[in-house]
């Protein structure tokens, strides 16, 4: 996506200089006017005014958490903020796994896997374990598509459990890279404009595959059970420590409002949101770096038992900096939500109410009456203003001008 700027030659005074090398000069107020040129990068001359054309590139988000914890639900929540429906490739393989809207792709990290069901049956090891999976090639093609490139990227078939001929993925605007190991290795990791981790603690994440895998899938009680067993301690030793890396973590615990409560439906969620990252300022409530508790129950919210709860406050989060905002306990009117809406500042939104709106609008999604719905949308929104910011960032690098 190519975005241009016109600069007004006129108006540039000649005491400024740029604070970038200067690499091109294009031939206006010789001694002071330099601009910073790049392949992708294309300058024009009409009249009084230099028109720049940058190519913007393609920014890189990363999704990670556990098969069933929620990552399609924030896709949907996150692409609708962007506008627009997010759909399969057209034409293309019925089984593909991507999401298409106008301005994101969504891929699933699942197409990387280099051992299909039956080569990870044979050797023993599980999706989560790295090796079962392509990193050089995850690696090379998130950053082609970074540097504008389409690829031809594989699929992984979870109809038939096998690798299925690759689907054409052109650069969006933005790319985000969903599934087990968006932060697990290296170069993929420092790709990332933005990363999020949800983290969907045992007990609830236990609940959520049982309604899942029961209802929509036919699975047993007993086999549910049995994979996740099976999983934990690959779960455990390559997947949970890459929160460690998220920017944003969403993490989701049984409610402390009802004592002893094993139903897991009222549920606690922080959004644990990392300080000092570039284009990101963290929510707060009330006031931003105090700790608050807030029990916003009574004329302007209405709550039934067990009520709802909020906390806001600075903390460390592996040895990180970081500001978490927690909502314990549900909504019992989610036009209501304005109301909380209105007590929270940095969210990014364009106007008043647009968490409001974004919720009541997708309200039949898992989590719409909890704070996984209303942190998920917040994230999304903060996405959006990052994308923005960084775009703006972008398209300006030329003129970042410095009084001499
Ligand atoms: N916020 C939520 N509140 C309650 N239940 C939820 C929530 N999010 C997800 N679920 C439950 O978990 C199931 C899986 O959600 P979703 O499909 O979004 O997860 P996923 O990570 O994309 O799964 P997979 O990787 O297996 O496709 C949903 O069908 C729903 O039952
Ligand atoms: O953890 C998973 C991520 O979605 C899947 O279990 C993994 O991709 C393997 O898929 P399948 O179970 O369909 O063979």
């Amino acid at each position: 996506m190519a975005v241009c700027t016109v600069y007004n030659v006129k108006s540039l005074n000649s005491s400024y200089s740029i604070s970038t090398p200067a690499k091109t000069n294009l031939g206006f107020h010789q001694k002071q006017v330099f601009f910073y040129s790049s392949k992708k990068t294309n300058y024009k001359r009409s009249g009084s005014s230099v028109i720049t054309c940058a190519d913007s590139g393609t920014i890189v988000i990363g999704l990670a958490a556990d098969s069933g914890c929620g990552k399609s639900t924030f896709m949907r929540r996150l692409t609708s903020v962007f506008g627009g429906a997010a759909e399969p490739p057209r034409g293309g393989n019925p089984d593909s796994n991507t999401l298409i809207s106008d301005t994101t792709t969504v891929i699933c990290l699942d197409d990387y896997h280099s051992l299909d069901r039956t080569g990870r049956k044979q050797k023993g090891v599980t999706a989560l374990d790295p090796k079962a999976n392509d990193f050089d090639l995850m690696y090379e093609q998130v950053k082609a598509i970074k540097e504008g490139i389409a690829v031809q990227k594989p699929i992984y078939n979870h109809v038939s459990g096998l690798l299925d001929p690759p689907e054409l993925i052109k650069p969006p605007k933005i790319l985000v890279i969903e599934g087990l190991h968006p932060m697990y290795d290296e170069r993929v990791r420092d790709l990332l404009d933005f990363s999020i981790y949800l983290d969907i603690s045992n007990e609830v994440k236990f609940a959520w595959k049982i309604q899942r895998d029961m209802a929509e899938r036919g699975h047993s009680l007993e086999s549910i059970k049995a994979s996740i067993e099976a999983r934990k301690p690959d779960f455990d030793a390559y997947i949970d420590p890459q929160k460690q890396y998220a920017d944003a973590v969403i993490e989701v615990l049984p409610t402390q409002l009802i004592p002893d409560d094993n139903e897991g439906k009222v549920l606690r969620v922080k959004l644990i949101m990392k300080e000092g990252v570039e284009f990101f300022s963290p929510v707060y409530l009330f006031d931003e770096g105090s700790t608050i508790s807030w029990i916003p129950c009574g004329r302007k919210l209405t709550c039934s038992y067990p009520g709802i709860k909020f906390a806001y406050g600075p903390d460390s989060y592996f040895g990180n900096e970081v500001s978490v905002l927690e909502m314990d306990g549900q909504f019992d009117r989610l036009d209501e939500l304005i109301y909380v809406e209105s007590h929270l500042s940095n969210i990014s939104t364009k106007f008043y109410g647009e968490v409001t709106q974004q919720m009541l609008k997708h309200s039949d999604f898992p989590g719409s009456n909890n704070g996984t719905g209303l942190f998920q949308t917040i994230v999304g929104l903060k996405i959006r203003d990052l994308y923005e910011q960084l775009i703006a960032s972008k398209v300006g690098a030329p003129l970042q001008a410095t009084k001499a």
